[in-house]
Parts: structure tokens; C-alpha cells; sequence
């Protein structure tokens, strides 16, 4: 027995129901309707459904513009299982656990020298990778080509969904390459020189290339001069013409091209750096770059106001009009914790970059701000990252400290969207143990969350702009609740924008919402956001056959049963149903 809710908007001249209550059961071929008058524009309605025998075929690909996002082929069989196409890693998972144990927390590794090889981006997809962020402040522009190009290679012939987000560098001060050393030690007390003279008969001893050419003019002698937002500490003791000699206070690991901030006082000096623009005349280069290789995401360092944003968007607007690219805002800065709010509403997704973020604040101010950016961006529906130093110990140990798990857990109970991997992944010894540690504690946490039913009574604003959004937010609000009341196995949301599966991932419900989309740019923007499996899968207006072809494409592939309860929700009919799978 199904059960269905429909609201109808009235768009066109004829009354079409407003809310319609529908009782179908799936075994019958039989179809009848009864409407009953509410208003003028609302009937209420009791209709038997049909079972569909001509399903679609199913995709749940990367979007990498394959034959096998093409429309379905004239007629495929439900046993026909190679007719389907899945994310690999989400079917076994699936198959093996069911639907409770789906992982809602996503996984975000950065590519570097430790995993660019075909068969270390293999073993991260293996292992949950969602997302491959590459940092355009490291590598060539070439070996980023590469690198996407096996991630897409990947995908296609593995059946992997990983996305891929570009990074910016940003104005930034950092240090240059350490002469190709893959790092230096800083002992305490030792003297090391900071200059902006190119050297190019290879970099003398205990000296380090800066790449802002104020440097020098900027600094004064007792300022203190942080790499890497504290991880070694230098305090200037002399200035030689664009040299700045500097004794090592924290002694440390210093790895090339590492952000460098400079204190006075006790605050931090950036009337330089706030003059430096957001996105230098090197990042619109690689941003073309990114548009041209077609990233899902693209990340903005050092972002200050909505206003670069802003621009981006329509400047990506522009230069690829079929493309959606979405745009994440890195929280990284004094002004972006000031203008928190806008710079959110106008991106697409934020990021709690805690590397920059905590070289610029407190170290003791970043956890609440992380909780805080974490409640914005779920008040105004955009996915959130939270970065940096997750598991930094296993960039050379194989364990993680108890206190890096008990920062993981922290973010997963937050039910960030996703969490993310730098060094860990990127040029770490243990990058795939790394991974590991960052799904089995979000596994871990996620259930005892659930079990617990330890929801947070986290206020979730309207945000919707018309009355049709508004009726789309309370569905979702809705459907969530009572997935969460009635234990249901899944929510199956059919929806062509992606708006409805973000609504309803904004309310993270107890079980896994599979999204059904018709494009594949959508498909990859909700590779990003809690709870979501997507899949792309050619549907009609007409739930009914959308809903009997995704049961039977999903039973082939052994991914629901028989007596399943899923409810089902779509934007095209407004709808809430609730039914068990036939
Ligand atoms: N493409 C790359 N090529 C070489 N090294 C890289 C690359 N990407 C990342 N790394 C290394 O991994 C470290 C951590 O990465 P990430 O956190 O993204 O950069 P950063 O430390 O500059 O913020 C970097 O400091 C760098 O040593
Ligand atoms: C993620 C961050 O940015 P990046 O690694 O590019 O410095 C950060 O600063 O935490
Ligand atoms: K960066
Ligand atoms: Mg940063």
C-alpha cells in the first residue's frame, strides 16, 4: 500500500489540485481516480497505480559527459543489469550493509605527490574519496591536467563518482620552494634569512624566498613572522636591504611554499595583505584552466566579501553558459568571519580552512567559529567543508592521536557536509589509512548520533524566495520527519535542479536520501552534500512510472528489496509518498 501527499501550485488557467491525497497499491494495474473539491484550486484525490514494465536506465556516473549519460536505449530489460550504471563504491557499500550504514559524511582528499599515480587515486576512490581537491599554490599546471585526467579516466572505467574541486592560490604571502627540498628544519635560536632576491645559482644555506616584494619594506624588526599559522615561529632581528634576518623562536618543519603571516603587537599586520586582490591575475589563469578541464568546484582562498564571489559567478556565467561550477567560499580571514553571512548567500558551499583561519585568529577563537560557520551555512542550504589538520599526525604516523579523532567526531557531529584531507593525503606517508580513519569514525559517529536520537534542535529558517519554494521547503521538512518517525529505509527525491535533494539533505534525516537527477551538472554539485547518493536517471512527470522504473533498476542491481519503506518526494509534482518497495 502506498500512500501519497500532493500539492499542486495552480500556474496555469485550469484549477489543478493544490493537495491531493493519494492511496495507491503497487500490485494493482488498475487506475482510478476520485477527486474531492477543497477550494477552488484544491481537490483532494484517491488513485490505484500501475507497475511500469519499460523502465529507464539508471546512472549514477562522475558526469564525465559519457555515452552513458545519453538517454536510455529503446527498451532495456530489468535483468539487463549492464543497462545500469552506479557509483561503484555506494553499490557495494549498499549491497553489503544496506541502507543505515551509508556513510553521510563526505570525503575530500588533496592530490600531491603521494597520490597522483593512477593507482593511488584508485585506491582513495576505493576508499571513499568523494571529492579530489587539487591546490593550485603547488604543481604545475600540467601535472593538475594530469591529474584530473586520471581522476575522469577513473570514473569511467572503474564506475567511480569522484569530483573534482580546484583551489586557488590567492594573494597570499608565502615562502618559495626550498630549492627543491621537500622541507627544512628550523632548529631554535638558528638564523634564517627571508628574502625576495631571486637566487639563481640555487638557494643559499638557511635562507628562504618570500614571493610578495613588499616583503622587506613591510616587516619590522621585532615583529614576529609565523609559517604556516604558528607551526615555526621567527622573530625579525634585522632588516638588510630586501633581506630580513630572523631568529627561530618555535623551532619546526618548514615545507616549501608555506604561508607566511607577521604579528606586531600581538596582531596581526595585514594592511598589506588586505590590499593584495582576492583572486590574483594567477588564479584567473587557473580558474580558465579549471573551466577548461571541467571541475565540479572550484575553491576561493582568501575570500573578503560577497563581492568577489559574486564576479566569479558571473564570470563562469560567461565563459561556460552550460557549465555549473560551483563556487565555494574558503572562510580564511578576519573579513570573511565579517562578512560571514553574505559571503555564504552568495557562494555555492564554504569552507572552515582552518590552516589560514587560525593563523589569523585565536587559536582558541577557531573551534566556535567553526560551529558557527557550520550553523550558517545549514541555516542557508549550502554545503560546508571543514579543512585542515584533521589527522596532521598521519602525515607521518600510521594512528592518529585520540585528540584528532575527538576533532573529527567533533565535525561529523556537527554534520558538516563534508571533512577534508591536505597533507595528510597530499604528501603524507599513511594517505589511504588517513582516509580510513575519516570514514570509519564518521560511520561510527553518525550511528551512535542516530541511535541516540540526539538530533540537535538546530532552527532551520525559511529560505524560501516564492510561495513554490516555500511549499517545496516544507516537504522536505516534512518528508524528513517522517522518514525520521516512521524509519524508513531511504528518501528518494526526483528532482531537476537539485534544489529539493539540498533541502532535504539540510534537514539530515536518519536515513540515506537517494537523489535522482536528469543532468549530469547537477549529479556533481550533490556529490558534496550530507546524506546524498546521486544518481542520474532519465524520468517523467509521471511518479508513478519513475517510481516503478527506479525499483526495478534498483532491485536488478540488489540495492533495495521487496518491503523496503522508502518515501518518495519529487519537484515536478510537489509529492510526498510513502511506500514499501514491491
Ligand atoms: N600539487 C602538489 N604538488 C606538490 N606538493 C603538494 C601538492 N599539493 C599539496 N602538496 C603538499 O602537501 C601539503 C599540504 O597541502 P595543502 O594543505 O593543500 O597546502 P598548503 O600547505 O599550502 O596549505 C603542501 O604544503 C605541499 O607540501
Ligand atoms: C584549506 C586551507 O587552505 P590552503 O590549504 O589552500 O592553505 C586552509 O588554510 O585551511
Ligand atoms: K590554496
Ligand atoms: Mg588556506
Amino acid at each position: 500500500m502506498a500512500q501519497a501527499l500532493n500539492i499542486f501550485i495552480s500556474t496555469s488557467h485550469s484549477p489543478k489540485p493544490l493537495i491531493s491525497y493519494r492511496s495507491a497499491p503497487f500490485s494493482t494495474s488498475i487506475s482510478r481516480f476520485s477527486f474531492i473539491k477543497i477550494h477552488k484550486k484544491t481537490s483532494l484525490f484517491i488513485k490505484a497505480s500501475a507497475s511500469d514494465p519499460n523502465p529507464a536506465i539508471l546512472t549514477s556516473d562522475n558526469g564525465a559527459g559519457s555515452a552513458a549519460l545519453q538517454d536510455p536505449a529503446p527498451s532495456p530489460t530489468v535483468s539487463d543489469s549492464s543497462s545500469i550504471e552506479v557509483d561503484a563504491v555506494t553499490e557495494a557499500e549498499l549491497k553489503e550493509n544496506g541502507f543505515r550504514s551509508t556513510r553521510r559524511t563526505k570525503l575530500i582528499c588533496t592530490i600531491g605527490p603521494a597520490t597522483c599515480k593512477p593507482e593511488q587515486l584508485e585506491a582513495l576512490a576505493v576508499g571513499g574519496m568523494n571529492v579530489a581537491r587539487i591546490n593550485m599554490c603547488h604543481g604545475t599546471r600540467e601535472w593538475h591536467r594530469e591529474v584530473i585526467q586520471r581522476v575522469r579516466k577513473l570514473n569511467e572505467e572503474k564506475g567511480y563518482a569522484v569530483a573534482i574541486m580546484m583551489d586557488t592560490e590567492g594573494s597570499e604571502i608565502h615562502m618559495g620552494d626550498l630549492g627543491g627540498a621537500s622541507s627544512a628544519k628550523a632548529e631554535d635560536g638558528e638564523i634564517w634569512t627571508f628574502s625576495v632576491r631571486a637566487f639563481d645559482s640555487g638557494l643559499p644555506e638557511h635562507t628562504i624566498n618570500v614571493n610578495y616584494d613588499g616583503f622587506a619594506e613591510d616587516v619590522k624588526v621585532g615583529d614576529e613572522l609565523l609559517v604556516d599559522g604558528g607551526m615555526v615561529r621567527f622573530e625579525v632581528i634585522e632588516k638588510i636591504g630586501p633581506d630580513v634576518k630572523c631568529r627561530c623562536t618555535d623551532p619546526g618543519l618548514l615545507l616549501p611554499r608555506a604561508n607566511l603571516t607577521f604579528w606586531r603587537d600581538g596582531s596581526l599586520v595585514r594592511e598589506r595583505n588586505a590590499m593584495l586582490p582576492t583572486i590574483s591575475s594567477k588564479d584567473w589563469l587557473d580558474i580558465d584552466f579549471g573551466i577548461a578541464e571541467g571541475v565540479e568546484f572550484i575553491a576561493i582562498s582568501f575570500v573578503k566579501s560577497a563581492e568577489v564571489i559574486k564576479h566569479l559567478k558571473s564570470y563562469i556565467q560567461a565563459r561556460a553558459r552550460d557549465s555549473d561550477i560551483s563556487v565555494v567560499a574558503k572562510i580564511e580571514s578576519i573579513d570573511s568571519l565579517k562578512n560571514l553571512e553574505e559571503i555564504i548567500q552568495a557562494s555555492d558551499g564554504a569552507m572552515v580552512a582552518r590552516g589560514d583561519l587560525g593563523a589569523q585568529i585565536p587559536l582558541e577563537q577557531v573551534p566556535s567559529e567553526q560551529q558557527k560557520i557550520v550553523q550558517v551555512c545549514r541555516q542557508l542550504n549550502k554545503p560546508v567543508i571543514v579543512a585542515s589538520q584533521l589527522l596532521e599526525s598521519m602525515i607521518e604516523y600510521p594512528t592518529p592521536t585520540r585528540a584528532e579523532v575527538a576533532d573529527v567526531s567533533e565535525a561529523v557531529r556537527q554534520r558538516a557536509d563534508a571533512l577534508m584531507l591536505s597533507g595528510e593525503s597530499a604528501m603524507g606517508q599513511f594517505p589511504d589509512k588517513a582516509l580510513t580513519v575519516l570514514r570509519s569514525v564518521s560511520l561510527r559517529i553518525e550511528k551512535w548520533w542516530r541511535e541516540e536520537k540526539r538530533h540537535e534542535a538546530m532552527k532551520l529558517p525559511g529560505i524560501a524566495s516564492s510561495y513554490a519554494d516555500r511549499i517545496s521547503e516544507e516537504i522536505c521538512n516534512s518528508a524528513a520527519k517522517m522518514a525520521n518517525n516512521l524509519e524508513v529505509d531511504a528518501i528518494f527525491v526526483y528532482t531537476k535542479t537539485g534544489h529539493m535533494a539540498s533541502l532535504l539533505s539540510r534537514c539530515r534525516p536518519d536515513c540515506p536520501i537517494f537523489a535522482f537527477t536528469t543532468t549530469t551538472s547537477v549529479r556533481r554539485r550533490l556529490n558534496l552534500q550530507w546524506g546524498l547518493i546521486p544518481f542520474r536517471l532519465s524520468f517523467s512527470d509521471d511518479m508513478e512510472n519513475n517510481l516503478n522504473k527506479t525499483f526495478a533498476l534498483l532491485k536488478a542491481r540488489g540495492m533495495i528489496k521487496s518491503g523496503d519503506l522508502v518515501i518518495a518526494v519529487s519537484d515536478m509534482l510537489q509529492s510526498i509518498q510513502v511506500m514499501n518497495v514491491p
